[in-house]
């Protein structure tokens, strides 16, 4: 964090001062601009790198009360080998799944290169004490997730209490250190469905950046609407501008409704068309989804043999 973002965080005031100072976003703009990118055709070569790419930035997401080991354990097999019958398909980046399963996705994944992500702090809504939400996180790092998926307190954001949030992110950040290991990655949601407009958008994305987001992630998957691609373009104008102003570069991961590959390949044009090509890699760009995978593989097997496997070829999702 540069000096003068320090300074920005030490107070209420200033955060306000600093958010408010933000240029305001063109609604209209922002919804043709991203309208006329998600209208962008792509050729078939380009396609079939593309769909690869959407998988290998998938985080492949379970967030049920109702979840299973047996369920997670089989999710986990599907993120490393997507089709058992075709090793050409790449990994996922990523499982998601609450505090409590992330030790069986961690067997399961072990060795494959596949992250583990748990959300965190009172997912979904975040209305607990700051004590739960950091011991939240401590357990998810403890049991050995690489990635935390933290909630914004939306209710202390939109009173207007920014320094609340700022120390909430900040507190959950030092609950992603592992001694002798690497940190967990912390991506911050910040459920833009709940946010109202898109400045609002743009200023919980700058506060979760000073704060000490690794990514910011649009929404939770349990709130509509969710990853809109207008919101996902503000987000990402967000992290470029932010990269310019302190040379730290910011991930995004839209996440809640993307079921489609052409969902998936509308948020690939908005990346390059936004934030650049530097943030065309699972480690700067995640598609957060409980059900885009089978769709990818299904357009791509269709690229490749010319026609769609039969309904019952793919597990289910
Ligand atoms: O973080 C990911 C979301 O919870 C997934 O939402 P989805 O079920 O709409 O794909």
């Amino acid at each position: 964090m540069t000096t003068s973002l320090t300074e920005v965080a030490s107070s209420n005031a200033t955060l306000r001062a600093f958010l408010h100072g933000l240029p305001g976003v063109d609604r209209v703009g922002a919804d043709q601009r991203a309208a006329t990118l998600g209208t962008r055709s792509i050729k078939t070569t380009a396609k079939a790198k593309a769909i690869d790419l959407a998988i290998s930035m998938v985080d492949l997401t379970t967030l049920e009360g109702a979840d299973t080991p047996g369920k997670v354990r089989a999710m986990c097999a599907k993120a490393v080998r997507p089709d058992p019958a075709d090793g050409t398909v790449p990994s996922v980046a990523a499982v998601c799944v609450y505090p409590d399963m992330v030790p069986h996705a961690v067997a399961a994944v072990r060795g494959s290169g596949v992250a583990v992500a748990s959300v965190a702090t009172g997912f979904p809504s975040g209305r607990t004490s700051l004590g739960v939400k950091v011991e939240d996180t401590a357990l998810a790092v403890a049991s050995g997730a690489d990635e935390i998926d933290m909630v914004i307190d939306r209710g202390a954001f939109l009173a207007g209490d920014y320094r609340k949030v700022y120390e909430e992110i900040v507190a959950v950040k030092a609950a992603c250190a592992r001694e002798g290991g690497t940190d967990a990655h912390l991506k911050v949601i910040l459920e833009t469905g709940e946010l109202v407009t898109y400045d609002n958008v743009r200023r919980a994305s700058w506060l979760a950046m000073i704060a000490g987001a690794d990514f910011i992630k649009t929404s939770t998957g349990k709130v509509a609407p969710a990853a809109t691609p207008p919101v996902t373009l503000v987000m990402l104008e967000a992290v470029r501008d932010f990269r310019a102003q302190t040379g730290r570069m910011v991930g995004v991961k839209p996440a809640g409704g993307i079921r489609t590959t052409k969902d998936a390949i509308k948020n690939i044009v908005l990346v390059n068309e936004t934030a650049g090509p530097d943030w065309l890699t699972p480690e700067w760009f995640r598609l957060g989804a409980s059900s885009l995978l089978n769709d990818l593989l299904m357009q791509r097997q269709k690229l490749t043999t010319g026609h769609y496997a039969g309904p019952d070829y793919f597990t289910l999702d």
